[in-house]
């Protein structure tokens, strides 16, 4: 519990209405979860407008109310403080809610549209093999130490964000990596938060039906970096167009990787191979466990962190050598009759489809055909659908269309705006299968010995969303089930 004009600390307050000097139980942006005392913040977001449930949240015992626009008329024994913006109140007061938790310990954000999970995931096995008590925050799972916390969202909202990191200050950690996400961003759930270091892996095609331009999801992302304080590092890969760009006004420590030119953490690939990736980074010569250049840039940006927090070179290297890669992240397993090789990856966007695919044509040793089964969200970029089909039909043998999550919308017209993307030549190579099941199912028949089937964009995830309606769903369970189910 904490005093309302305490939890206001550094929130920029156009006016207040009624006694801030009251104590404060929880603090929610949701009317539906409000309880005796505590405090609403009115939020307008992209469906609805918080500020519609101002008098709901005040029925349900909100005595507190943060809102930019007063209502009407004000209610007596409740305290309206009205503010600028209520996502930056939202995140100032969340933090200082939980006693700044960002503050007690090293935070570092990884931002950009693929390698966040990846990224993040390899830094907590990494400061957890060495000793250190860590936090999590990712797509895949949020972390303390061996305790697992189910994850909603990439980068959850201010006040879960801090009630998180407040549990692994209680719990002793000493470093918290997170994932930022660029709706996270935009809306301010990382405001207030006080990074030790932010990174950045790359920004290509994705989220364009929010942010709506290229330029628009560059600036966001960059604001990420604008914000970092000066005595923390801002870590970004040059080879990307955007990686200075992300740098240009910030005010941390400037580094830099790349396995293409001049830069802080500098490496080169000696062999990439289904065993894993042999590098050279610095003086030393590495074999790591992951697969795949992109990868190569993940362990970059992982071993430039922890050199920037102060770790030694050989000890990073050594314990990054047996690392493995996050849950649905190119992880393979090969049937025991014909050895087909079944890859479960979470490309979803078409840079991420076009790095497997480039990776896989890569691991070939002869003819071995590729199939792919792919599909595209729902309710999300429909930009990036036709570009997705015509990634994947260039660069495989066979592809089959199918659902991926299609939430809201109708599975039929998701894979027909696939369709439009493959060029005429390429047609034949593709059929669509609405039921992904029946697509995996298809493609494990349709696949030789040694071919490679990729099974892309639900990595990890355990569901399938369709109208609404999530379904138990496991791409890797699946891809199991019909190797053995079809004998191969
Ligand atoms: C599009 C989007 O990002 N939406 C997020 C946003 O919700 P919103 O702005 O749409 O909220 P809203 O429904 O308009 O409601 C506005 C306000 O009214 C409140 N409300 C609403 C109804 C009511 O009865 N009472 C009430 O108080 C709501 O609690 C909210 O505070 O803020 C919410 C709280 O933080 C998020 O849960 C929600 O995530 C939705 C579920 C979502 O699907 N988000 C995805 C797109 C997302 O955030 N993805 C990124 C990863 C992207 C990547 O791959 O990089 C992530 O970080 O997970
Ligand atoms: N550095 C990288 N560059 C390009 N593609 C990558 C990179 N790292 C991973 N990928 C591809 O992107 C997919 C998603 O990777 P990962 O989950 O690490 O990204 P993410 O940024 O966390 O994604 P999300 O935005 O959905 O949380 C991987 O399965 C792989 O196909
Ligand atoms: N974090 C990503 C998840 C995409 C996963 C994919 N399986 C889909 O449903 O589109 C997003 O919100 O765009
Ligand atoms: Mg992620």
């Amino acid at each position: 519990m904490k005093v309302l004009r305490d939890i206001l600390y550094n929130v920029n307050i156009v006016s207040i209405h009624g006694d801030n000097n009251i104590e404060v139980h929880a603090l929610s942006i949701d009317s539906r979860h409000i309880a005796q005392g505590d405090a609403f913040i009115a939020i307008k977001g992209v469906a609805a407008d918080g500020h519609a449930y101002i008098t709901k949240a005040i029925s349900l015992g909100a005595t507190a109310i943060v809102c930019e626009d007063l209502p009407a008329e004000l209610q007596d024994g409740v305290c309206y403080v009205q503010v600028s913006n209520s996502h930056a109140a939202c995140g100032i007061m969340a933090s200082n809610f939980y006693n700044n938790p960002s503050k007690q310990l090293q935070l570092v954000g990884v931002t950009g549209t693929n390698g966040k999970t990846t990224i993040a995931t390899i830094l907590f096995r990494l400061f957890s093999k060495m000793g250190y008590h860590c936090g999590l925050i990712s797509t895949v799972q949020n972390q303390i130490g061996d305790e697992i916390i189910p994850s909603t969202h990439t980068t959850p909202d201010a006040i879960s964000l801090n009630a998180l990191l407040a549990k692994m200050v209680e719990e002793g950690c000493l470093y918290a990596f997170m994932e930022v996400s660029s709706h996270a961003i935009h809306q301010q759930r990382i405001a207030g938060l006080q990074f030790a270091g932010g990174i950045f892996s790359n920004i290509t095609h994705d989220h364009l039906d929010y942010h709506k331009t290229f330029d628009e999801y560059i600036r966001v992302k960059k604001s990420f970096f604008d914000s970092l304080p000066s005595n923390a590092f801002a870590l970004t890969n040059i080879d990307d167009k955007r990686g200075n760009v992300m740098l240009q006004n910030t005010k941390a420590r400037k580094a830099s990787y790349s396995l293409r030119t001049l830069a802080d953490f500098k490496g080169k690939i000696l062999e990439n191979g289904l065993t894993g990736l042999f590098m050279q980074i610095g003086e030393s010569e590495v074999h790591f466990r992951l697969i795949g250049e992109f990868n190569a840039y993940n362990l970059l940006a992982v071993y430039g962190a922890a050199i920037l927090l102060g770790k030694s070179k050989d000890e990073v290297l050594r314990i990054l050598s047996d690392v493995q890669g996050a849950e649905g992240r190119f992880e393979y397993i090969v049937s025991a009759k014909d050895k087909i090789i079944g890859i479960v990856d979470y490309a979803h966007t078409p840079d991420a489809l076009l790095n497997v695919l480039a990776t896989i044509k890569n691991l070939r040793q002869g003819h071995e055909q590729i199939i792919t089964v792919v599909g595209c969200g729902g309710d999300r970029d429909k930009t990036k659908r036709p570009i997705m089909a015509e990634v994947s039909a260039e660069h495989s043998d066979k592809v089959i269309f199918t659902s991926d999550n299609p939430r809201s919308e109708d599975p039929a017209e998701i894979i027909r705006e696939m369709e439009v993307g493959v060029a005429a030549h390429l047609r034949k190579k593709t059929i669509s299968i609405q039921d992904r099941k029946e697509a995996i199912k298809t493609a494990i028949s349709l696949a030789g010995k040694d071919d490679i089937v990729l099974v892309a964009g639900k990595g990890h995830e355990k569901y399938q969303e369709i109208h609404g309606v999530k379904h138990p769903f496991d791409d890797k369970k699946v891809l199991e089930e019909m190797f053995q189910l079809l004998g191969k």
